[in-house]
């Protein structure tokens, strides 16, 4: 039997991030940086405990999923996603990079609250625009609301951390997230059928675009994470936690210090599956450039400046059909 290399990850860190909510404990702080540094670096995945989302909150988030995808298809389709990529997405309509079958999940999307007049608006950028809600439905909007807001406290703290973890002033990324591309995503995974075919995954393999992703998931399980030896190593549900991995566009932006870890969805389990991704990204005119601290004199700057909207918006329109003139597989 062959190990795997010593440095090879076998399972997902769990970081307590309570420090970082108490200005006065810096000591903490670092304590928590130094630890989401190993994990973004070794693993490109780790939970967070102690986020400071409310339980009852995520438990309402998640009622909120399970109620909008038990509607019946002519309601969800009323807010059918819109160029901003807000509103629901149909199955079939998610093909991610190098998959051949479509993915078998649904998801309703939602992002920054944008109002009509907002400049970011007015200038039609790409994934700026409005979101849409089911109408007459304004308990359900406001949970949701009400979880994107806290998650975001959540992803602040989160991004303080690296900051840390890289000797960056603590605030470093906080002036990138006025009027962010933070997009939040419920997503429905029915049981896969045992005679699904091969290739078929509720998310193929896949790692994400941006900065970095929370996730919430339900207990039924499916996440997995591929180590650097190709084995898929599942990432459980962990109760009062959240998932959080480093996507395309924060390894680009550490000069590839940080990994961003190939993942998928296999909910081979027989019951469905809820899972709420918000990815984290932030304001589109962001420039993504080597950060301080991420080039060395063997390593210096492997990439170009990119626009953080652009990065994005390329990698969403070669993943859903519904952004491109061919019609789906
Ligand atoms: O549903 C999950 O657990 C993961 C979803 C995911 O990886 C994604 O949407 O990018
Ligand atoms: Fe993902």
């Amino acid at each position: 039997m062959t190990l795997p290399p010593s440095d090879d990850f076998g399972s997902i860190p769990i970081v307590d991030i309570r420090p970082l909510f108490d200005a006065r404990d810096h000591e903490g702080a670092l304590r928590v940086a130094h630890n989401i540094r190993k994990a973004a670096v070794e693993v490109g995945f780790f939970y967070i405990a102690n986020h400071n989302v409310p339980a009852d909150l995520v438990r309402a988030a998640y009622m909120c999923a399970k109620y909008f995808f038990r509607l019946p298809d002519e309601i969800k389709n009323s807010i059918a996603i819109n160029g901003a990529h807000r509103g629901y997405v149909a199955f079939k309509q998610t093909v991610l990079e190098g998959a051949r079958i479509a993915d078998l999940k649904e998801s309703f999307n939602f992002a920054y609250p944008f109002t009509p007049e907002h400049p970011e608006v007015l200038a039609g950028k790409p994934l700026v625009g409005l979101n849409q809600w089911l109408p007459n439905e304004a308990t359900w909007r406001s949970i949701l609301e009400d979880y994107y807001q806290h998650v975001f406290e959540a992803g602040q703290r989160v991004l303080e951390g690296i900051a840390l973890s890289l000797d960056l002033k603590r605030d470093y990324f906080r002036s990138m997230y006025k009027h962010p591309l933070v997009r939040a995503r419920l997503l429905h995974y029915p049981p896969q059928p045992p005679e699904a075919a091969a290739g078929q995954y509720g998310a193929a393999p896949h790692t994400d675009f941006g900065c970095i992703t929370i996730l919430w998931q339900d207990e039924v399980g499916g996440l997995q994470v591929r180590n650097r030896s190709g084995e898929w190593v599942p990432a459980p549900y962990i109760d009062g936690t959240f998932v959080v991995n480093i996507g395309d566009m924060l390894a680009r932006w550490s000069n590839d210090l940080f990994v961003s870890t190939p993942h998928r969805v296999v909910n081979a389990s027989g019951q469905e599956r809820f899972s709420i991704p918000v990815f984290y990204d932030p304001d589109f005119d962001t420039t993504v450039e080597c950060l301080p601290n991420c080039a060395t004199a063997d390593m210096p700057p492997k990439y170009d400046p990119i626009v953080a909207g652009d990065y994005i918006t390329a990698k969403y329109d070669a993943s859903y059909s519904y952004r491109q003139k061919k019609p789906a597989a």
